[in-house]
Formats: structure tokens, sequence, C-alpha cells
């Protein structure tokens, strides 16, 4: 884009060489400063360049994300995941819009404790977050920026004037401002009270508030922390879509899922996180969900600091490089037929889990995402409860027939299914 050298990777093991084994020379990003800038969208983790703000902002959230720190969250996961089972149960036709909110709630009850009011429409912290993550996709996505890059003085088209909403500079800017501030401030108040609970903001301000471990620690806490909100609400619920996709048309995969809960759970009670380990085949089926559709499928461009040599080929320093993880998933050496949803790629003949991850659906070295784990056990927790408490079936068409779901996917950094008609059915009292 923009004039610059593009390499694109293919290979697992090439993207483990670069940008792991090489990841000095290759955790920058495009550098957008001044597009972000103008359009306020500073703040974001995911776009800095590899400099001391993005070092301090990633040991927050390596700090308050990492393997041992989320099972603190796990009662957040738990609750969430409750309002969820609840919710299908009441309104399954909704299925779609229930995971959203799932997904939306569940972070931000981890990052900020905050919890899903009765009416969730008029939550102020929820449309401030989602608009937002509205806004600020498409202000990072490659189509906005050639087009304000070309012809900057768009940045003053009007509002009313079509796509103005997220072309006009100042609008975006005063979003971008709410989306980091007013989640930020309503937990900051609930603390100053005595009453917030176990979040991300309060574990990471213990942490680094006023030590000099972190640089500017309160604004690179509240910027990090927006940025995963941003980063995970969409992300988590686009795997739970792809998984239900994935149950619809492979009845056989879901009917072997409720045996194995069934046979080391029981009917009755829920599985819940201690029961992780024992369900093999659940463990299964969520690593073939991450590989089957990964929904971050080119994950985000990296850029290389200095000129480097690679195989004979000479990759120029800004060279932006794109680690296509589509195409990872569908190496047919690894995975064949790789269209086809087999959890069984990610099970030994005795039926233990093997040593296979589909860890590239989460990217690569210093910029590998810092929410997998948090994510890993949203996914798994909500899929498993799901699994014990409904089938997930074709809908039928007024005469009966079944329909088969073939549903349209979003194009844009996050690739998932949009709604299809498909039925919650329910397997308890
Ligand atoms: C299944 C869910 C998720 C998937 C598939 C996913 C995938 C990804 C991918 C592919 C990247 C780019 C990595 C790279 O540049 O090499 C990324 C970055 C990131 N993710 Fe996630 N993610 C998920 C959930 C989350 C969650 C729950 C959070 C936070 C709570 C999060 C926070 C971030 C952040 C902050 C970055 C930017 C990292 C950086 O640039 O240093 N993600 N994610």
């Amino acid at each position: 884009m923009l004039g610059r050298d593009i390499v694109v990777i293919n290979s697992e093991t090439i993207a483990e060489d670069l940008l792991g084994k090489r990841s000095l020379n290759y955790s920058d990003r495009m550098n957008m400063s001044k597009m972000l800038e103008t359009y306020g969208h500073t703040f974001d983790t995911a776009l800095l360049n590899h400099d001391d703000t993005w070092r301090g902002h990633r040991r927050v959230l390596q700090q308050s994300l990492r393997p041992e720190a989320v099972t603190s969250y796990q009662p957040i996961q738990l609750r969430c995941t409750a309002k969820l089972l609840d919710s299908l149960a009441n309104s399954p036709e909704s299925w779609w819009k229930h995971i959203q909110l799932f997904s939306s709630y569940d972070i931000l009850g981890v990052i900020y404790d905050h919890d899903m009011p009765p009416d969730p429409e008029n939550d102020a912290v929820q449309q401030a977050a989602n608009m937002g993550v509205e806004i600020g996709t498409i202000i990072a996505s490659p189509g906005l920026i050639a087009l304000a890059t070309a012809f900057p003085f768009l940045k003053y088209t009007p509002t009313w004037c079509p796509g103005g909403r997220w072309i006009n500079a100042a609008n975006s800017r005063k979003h971008m401002k709410d989306f980091v501030d007013v989640p930020f401030n309503t937990v900051m108040k609930r603390m100053a009270c005595g009453e917030a609970g176990t979040c991300l903001v309060a574990d990471a301000l213990a942490k680094f508030g006023n030590t000099g471990k972190v640089s500017n620690a309160e604004q690179a806490i509240k910027d990090a922390c927006a940025t995963a909100y941003g980063a995970g609400g969409e992300t988590t619920a686009s795997t739970l879509t792809v998984f239900t996709l994935a149950m619809v048309l492979y009845p056989h995969v879901q009917a072997r899922a409720q045996e194995e809960i069934a046979a080391v759970v029981g009917n009755e009670r829920l599985p819940d996180f201690s029961d992780r380990s024992a369900l093999p085949y659940i463990e299964a089926v969520l690593r073939e969900t991450l590989r089957w559709r990964p929904v971050v499928p080119l994950a985000i461009p990296h850029a290389a600091t200095n000129n480097d040599i690679y195989n004979g080929y000479v990759i120029p320093k800004g060279a932006v490089i794109i680690p296509n993880v589509w195409a990872m998933a569908r190496n047919t050496e690894k995975y064949p037929s790789p269209d086809t949803f087999d959890p069984d790629r990610f099970l030994d003949p005795n039926g233990k889990l093997n040593e296979d991850t589909p860890d590239f659906a989460f990217g690569f070295g210093r910029r590998i995402c810092p929410g997998r784990y948090l994510a890993l056990g949203s996914v798994w927790v909500a899929m498993a409860q799901i699994l014990a408490s409904f089938s997930i079936e074709k809908e039928k068409d007024s005469v009966g027939s079944l329909i088969e779901p073939n549903p349209g996917w979003t194009h844009g950094i996050t690739s998932f299914p949009r709604s299809f008609p498909c039925n919650f059915v329910a397997r308890r009292e």
C-alpha cells in the first residue's frame, strides 16, 4: 500500500523464523501516525510503532492477561455465560445478538468490572465502547487510509454526508476520546467509592500506577484497556459464531462433544473450568474452530525496522509483512481436506490431545495477541455450556424443509459469518 514493499508469508515456519526468531526486526507497524493523530486514534496498542509507548502497553496487558492472572476473571466469564444461556433459552431466534452481547460484556466485565444492565441498549459505557470500535475499525481500514491520504480535505466532510460520520475527523476524535475515557472514568469513580471488583484496570493500577515501571502509567493503562476492548469483543464473538456454524453443519461432531460432556460431567450440572482438562474433545473442537475459519485471516501487518536477508530474499527496511493466517490454516500437508471441520486433527489415536495448537490464529512474535488466554477461556466455557444446554440445529422453512446455512461473511480485519437461520433447542429443563 502507498508504494511500500509488501511481503506475504503463507508458511507458519517462515512466519516463526521472521516474526518470532527475528522479532527485534519485525515487530513494527506501518507508520500511520499522521492519519491516526488526525482521527484521534493514537491510543491503539495494535497500531503503535515498536517503541517505548507500545512496550508500556504490552507490559500492562501481558501482566494482567497472563495464564495465571486470567483465572481471576473466571467468575465474570461464568456470570456472562449464564446470561448467554438464559437469553438463548428465552429468544433463540436472536442468538447472533446474544453472542455479541455476551462477548461485549465479558470483556467489559474483565477490563472495567462493568456488568450488563437490564437494558443494555441504553448503557452509556457499552455505547461509547461500541461506537469507538465501529469508527476505529473504519479509520484503520486500508480503504479509508488511502482515501484520506490522497484527499486530506475529506476530513472536513460534514457528518450528514454519506460516509461523513466516519471520515469527518472532528467527529472521529470525539468518539475516540469517549471510547477511551467513558468506561475508564466510570470504573475509576466506582473504585474511589470502593465499589469496583476484580478487573484489569484495578489490577494494572495496583501493579503499575505509581511505580515508575511504566512511564505515564495511567494513560498507558487507559489506552491499552480501550484497545483490549476493541480487539477482544469482536474476535471472541466472531469465534463463537464460527463455532455455531460448525455445529449446525457437522451434527456428528456436536453429538460427540455432547456425549463427552455427559460422560465426564453428567447431566446434573454444567461443565466449568475445573472440567476443562478432562474434556479433550471439546478442546479439540475449540482448536478446530480457530483453524477452520480464522477470524483474523491476515493477522495485523507487521513492518521491518531494518533491511534483512532471508533465504536469499532481500526484505527492505519499512516493508510491510502480512502473515497469511488463512493460508497457514489451509496447509494441506498439516491439515488434509482443510475445509472440513474435523476436531480429530488435534487428537492422537488414543483420543488425547496432540501437540498441535493453532497458535497462528493469534499472530506472531512480540506482537502476538496478549488476550489469547482470556479469549480461549471465554470461548471454551461458552462453547461447553452451550453444548450441554442446547442442540444447535438447522432451521426449517414454512414447509418443514431444512434450511442449509449459507451465511455472508464480513470482510475487514476480522472475518466471520453474519447471522444465519439456526435453532437452539433446549436439552435440559
Ligand atoms: C479468539 C479471539 C482472538 C483472536 C483470534 C485474536 C487474534 C489477534 C491477532 C491475529 C492479533 C495480531 C497479532 C500480530 O500482529 O501478530 C491480535 C492482536 C491483539 N489482540 Fe487479539 N485476538 C483475540 C482476542 C483478544 C482479546 C480477548 C484481547 C484483549 C482482552 C485481545 C487483545 C489484542 C491486542 C491488544 C492486540 C495488539 C497487540 C500488539 O500489537 O502488540 N485479543 N489478536
